[in-house]
Parts: C-alpha cells; sequence; structure tokens
C-alpha cells in the first residue's frame, strides 16, 4: 500500500497519465481524483480514451507513464496482495456486458466468489448468485438462464449482478444505457442510484448517455485533448468554456435532457 486510505482520501487517484498505441498517444499528464461515495460521470468524444482510462485504473493496462492508486493502492503495484486488494474492492460491467455464453447467469455470477472464495459450499454459492441476482432487479429464475436466453437489458443487469458478486465498494460501468430503450435506461439509472445509495458505492460511470448524467451523475469528468480537461458538478461543466463541451451540453439533446431532468424534479 502506498498511503493511507483514509474517509476523506480520493479513492481513485490519477497522476499524470500517459497511454500511447504507436504513434497515437490516448492520454498525455492527465489527472483525476474520483471522490468516495460519488458517481462520476466520465463523458467525451468517441476515441478519446474513456476506456482506455478505466481499463488503466483496474490495471488490464499498463500504462506508459503516471500514478495511479486505487483504495490507496498502487494500481502498478505486481504485488500479489495488493493485486487482490483491487480485484476485491471492484466490480466492473464492460460495455458488452462480457459473460460466459456457456454459463448460466447464476454460474457467471459465482465465477468470482468461486475464485476469490474457492471454500464456499455450493449452497451457499447458490444463495449468494441468488441474492445478487435480485439485487440488480432480475426475477429468481433468470439464475438458470444462458445469457442467449435474456434481453439486452437483462444481460445489463446480469453482469451488474456478477459486478457486485463480491460486495465490492467501487463499481466501473462502461455505458451500462447503451443499446437500451429510454424506459429500461431510466429504470438501470434509477437502480445504478438506488444501489450506490444503499450499499455506499463509488461509481465510475463511463456514458454518452445524456439522460443518465442529469439523472444521477453528482460530478461529470471530460476528457478531451487526451486528459481530463473538466471535472465537476453538472451546472459547472455546462458553462466550461470549450467547444466540446459547449456542443455536446448546450447542443439540443443536452438541453433535452436537462430541461426533462427539471421536470422530474419539480413533480417530485
Ligand atoms: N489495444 C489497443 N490497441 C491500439 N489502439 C487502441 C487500443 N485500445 C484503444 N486504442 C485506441 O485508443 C483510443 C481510445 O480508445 P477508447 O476505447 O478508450 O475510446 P473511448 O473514449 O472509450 O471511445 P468510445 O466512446 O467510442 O467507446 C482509440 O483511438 C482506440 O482506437
Amino acid at each position: 500500500m502506498t498511503t493511507q486510505d483514509t474517509a476523506d482520501a480520493p479513492i481513485i487517484q490519477v497522476r499524470g497519465l500517459r497511454n500511447q498505441f504507436g504513434d497515437q498517444v490516448v492520454h498525455e499528464a492527465l489527472d483525476l481524483d474520483v471522490r468516495r461515495g460519488e458517481i462520476i460521470g466520465v463523458v467525451g468524444g468517441s476515441g478519446s480514451g474513456k476506456s482506455v482510462l478505466l481499463r488503466s485504473i483496474i490495471g488490464l493496462r499498463e500504462p506508459d507513464a503516471g500514478h495511479i492508486e486505487v483504495l490507496g493502492v498502487d494500481g502498478r503495484s505486481r504485488d500479489s496482495e495488493d493485486r487482490l486488494h483491487i480485484e476485491r474492492s471492484t466490480g466492473v460491467l464492460f460495455q458488452d456486458g462480457a459473460l460466459f455464453s456457456s454459463l448460466t447467469v447464476g454460474e457467471n455470477v459465482q465465477v468470482p466468489l468461486k475464485e476469490h472464495h474457492p471454500d464456499l459450499p455450493e449452497s451457499l454459492l447458490y444463495e449468494l448468485a441468488l441474492l445478487k441476482v435480485k439485487l440488480a432487479g432480475l426475477p429468481p429464475d433468470a439464475l438458470d438462464k444462458l445469457p442467449s436466453q435474456l434481453s439486452g437489458g437483462m444481460r445489463k443487469r446480469a453482469g451488474l449482478a456478477r459486478a457486485l458478486a463480491l460486495d465490492p465498494p467501487l463499481l466501473f460501468l462502461d455505458e451500462p444505457t447503451a443499446g437500451l430503450d429510454p424506459i429500461g435506461a431510466a429504470a438501470f439509472d434509477h437502480l445504478t442510484r438506488t444501489l450506490q445509495q444503499a450499499l455506499g458505492l463509488t461509481v465510475f460511470l463511463i456514458t454518452h448517455d445524456l439522460d443518465t448524467l442529469y439523472a444521477i451523475c453528482d460530478r461529470v469528468a471530460v476528457l478531451a485533448e487526451r486528459r481530463v480537461i473538466a471535472v465537476g458538478p453538472l451546472a459547472e461543466i455546462e458553462r466550461f468554456d470549450h467547444p466540446w463541451v459547449q456542443d455536446y451540453f448546450n447542443g439540443p439533446r443536452g438541453r433535452a435532457a436537462r430541461d426533462s431532468q427539471r421536470s422530474i424534479a419539480a413533480r417530485t
């Protein structure tokens, strides 16, 4: 461990991150702090490096330079205790769900449980998987279904159930509402907010979905020009003087999302 993991220390700290593929520099001098207990929305144009940032933070990609700390642990550490600490503390819902297609939903949820707690008896594994499936808002009979037997929205929830298997304090969601219809997307947003509040999660959420940003994000980080150019509450970001930010937040879709969220807030 590199620093004290105290309650007010950022749960994720990224400093001077550099990622490069051949001649293409994706990140340069990128800094970001994620605060404990927040939902931070990460936005940016296609190819701006949101997924590469996520992969760097969770240790799936070795950055070319920079420093990353997750829960007080150096993200580049190869020490097995440190790796285990990060793995056990982070749940990830990848863009495509990344479920094993030949395993049932229940078996998918059991994968991390078996890996990290190999001595758990079968009956307990079953009960834990059932609990996570219900937590993700799926009916109990989803447990025995294959991913191919589920709708897109249900597959996302199954991926979420698996991401929550180890009760991680830190949840990464990569475009969770992509491909969902507006009602399904709003339901998934609601679920994310409910779980974050009930379980005290910190959520790192990559999204293109303006409705999601307005509905559930406490702060937003904008990726452009290879770094985080702005981070803060939406009301601040909307005023940030940058062409991409202005197009995105104050274009027709941005205005519609903001108006719709305000009218929901006025009704509740
Ligand atoms: N393994 C890799 N090898 C080569 N280039 C890569 C690799 N992974 C990502 N890239 C490049 O890095 C850039 C950033 O990719 P990334 O997937 O992080 O973008 P993104 O912001 O998540 O985009 P989108 O919103 O379209 O999902 C892209 O130009 C991509 O082609």
